[in-house]
């Protein structure tokens, strides 16, 4: 590393949330000198007093951030960022490089385009995974959008205190991408979640839900509804390739939950059948498999129910999930170097349940003739059929009331449950560098 570059350069963040803050103290930690922050002006002496010491200097806003910054990372909602960019970007310093933490980058590339002054250098990321999560090893977008090769090579030399793994795209393959797998993944837990809310129904009580399976359904979708509302809402409203794949992901619900209620078993078993083919079947064979596994998703339950007690689940989401990647025909594993730790959980249960023979045929069973199950294929049925109205509406206000009404039947189990969801995330995190069928051996 360049000591002068580190002692010398400023790097700017507009927008201490909590990726905003992460970042701003990661760089700090490697050795970087010159940090500005600053969040909103009404925030400024607070940040002052509680970043006192911590090396990270607090500036009163944006335009203060901007004018004497040579990298500036705007760290605000999806749903802002234009404005925030209109404000501010006509401050930036002369032959600044510019970018952004946005999970969607077309509002954003937009933005730059339209108000930062020609000779800012615009170089913009995402990383994939969330504030709590340790960047190592985790996919990094970096997207070289108007950039000197000097400018784009200081970014990546900054960005490597992160240790996360460089994914370089434009801004158009990152927003399609991670429409597949973030968007359409989200809709899938929040759906969960209402289905859940809307039964007055905690799903730890529940014996549908207990097992390996259902505990990365249970903790996910309290982690996401942990998380804050705009996150998602940004991702799936405001990024243009994500209706699409939404409304496919309800339609497949429908279609499959008609099925089911008219108990067309040929019709029902062929269409998730053919869909498991084309998703985990012979084509998928040179990819690599997750081999997540109940043995080890086990041991992260939340449940109360004991284990002899667990009842079949119909699986409905993912099988829709599979359903829907099979209508649009996207193949799921070329996407995985853009995964989130979500979106790698939720392809590897998919996975294992259509792996499974036994597994799926006794799903298949439960989505056809078991009536314990079907109140609740028909609160996730409306309620993903809800959420896409919402997004294909795109009305922030309206995602917000539904997303915050879950959110708060669910809180008073989110410590527990996103402390289990790290780990589940650690977990799948040593099986990617070790391979998962050492664990399965070393837990069975
Ligand atoms: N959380 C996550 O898991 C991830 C989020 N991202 C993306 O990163 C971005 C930030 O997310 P996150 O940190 O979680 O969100 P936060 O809500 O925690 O942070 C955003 C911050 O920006 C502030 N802000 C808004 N307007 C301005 C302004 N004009 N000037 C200065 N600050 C402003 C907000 O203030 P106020 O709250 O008062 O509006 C808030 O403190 C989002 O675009 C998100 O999509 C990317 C990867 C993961
Ligand atoms: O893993 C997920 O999908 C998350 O929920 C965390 C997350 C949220 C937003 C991002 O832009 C990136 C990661």
């Amino acid at each position: 590393m360049n000591l002068v570059e580190m002692d010398e350069l400023e790097i700017g963040f507009i927008g201490l949330g909590a990726m905003g803050m992460m970042y701003a103290k990661r760089l700090c930690e490697a050795g970087w000198k010159n940090i500005n922050v600053c969040d909103l002006p009404s925030k400024y002496e607070q940040l002052k007093t509680t970043l006192a010491g911590s090396g990270l200097t607090v500036l009163k806003d944006g335009h203060a951030v901007s004018r004497r910054s040579d990298f500036i990372i705007y760290s605000v909602e999806a749903e802002n960022i234009e404005r925030v960019v209109a404000e501010y970007g006509p401050s930036t310093k002369l032959e600044a490089i510019v970018g952004g933490q946005t999970s969607v980058k077309e509002p954003e590339i937009r933005a730059f385009e339209k108000y930062l002054p020609d000779d800012a250098h615009i170089v913009t990321c995402h990383s994939l995974h969330g504030p709590t999560v340790h960047p190592k090893g985790q996919p990094l977008v970096l997207i070289r959008h108007r950039a000197s090769d000097d400018k784009y090579n200081l970014v990546i030399r900054i960005l490597s205190c992160l240790q996360s793994e460089l994914v370089e795209l434009s801004y158009k393959e990152h927003d399609r991408i991670t429409a597949d797998t973030q968007a359409v993944t989200h809709v899938a837990f929040l759906s969960m979640g209402t289905a859940w809310k809307t039964q007055m129904q905690f799903p730890w009580e529940t014996p549908q839900y207990v097992g390996g399976i259902e505990n990365v359904k249970i903790n996910m979708t309290l982690r996401i509804y942990s998380n804050k509302w705009h996150v998602y809402a940004g991702i799936a409203i405001m990024n243009p390739s994500a209706e699409i794949q939404i409304r496919q992901y309800a339609q497949s619900v429908s279609d499959l939950f008609k099925l089911m209620i008219q108990e067309k078993q040929e019709e029902f078993e062929n269409r998730v059948k053919e869909a498991g083919d084309f998703v985990f079947g012979k084509h998928a064979e040179n990819r690599q498999p997750i081999l997540l596994s109940d043995s080890i998703l086990d041991r992260f339950s939340l449940s109360s129910v004991p284990s002899e007690q667990r009842k079949p689940n119909s699986h409905l989401s993912l099988m829709a999930m599979t359903d829907s990647w099979h209508k649009l025909g996207i193949r799921p594993y070329e996407h995985m170097v853009c995964q989130t730790p979500l979106f790698r959980l939720w392809i590897g249960i998919a996975e294992y349940l259509f792996r499974n023979t036994e597994m799926l045929d006794e799903a298949i069973r439960a989505a056809l003739y078991d009536k314990d199950i079907r109140a609740d294929d028909m609160e996730f049925y409306s309620a993903s059929k809800g959420w896409a109205e919402c997004v294909a509406v795109g009305n922030m206000a309206a995602y917000q009331k539904r997303f915050n009404d879950t959110a708060e039947f669910f809180k008073k189990r989110f410590p527990e449950g996103v402390r289990i969801g790290n780990e589940m995330i650690e977990v799948i995190k040593t099986h990617q560098r070790v391979g998962l069928g050492n664990i399965a051996h070393s837990d069975s």
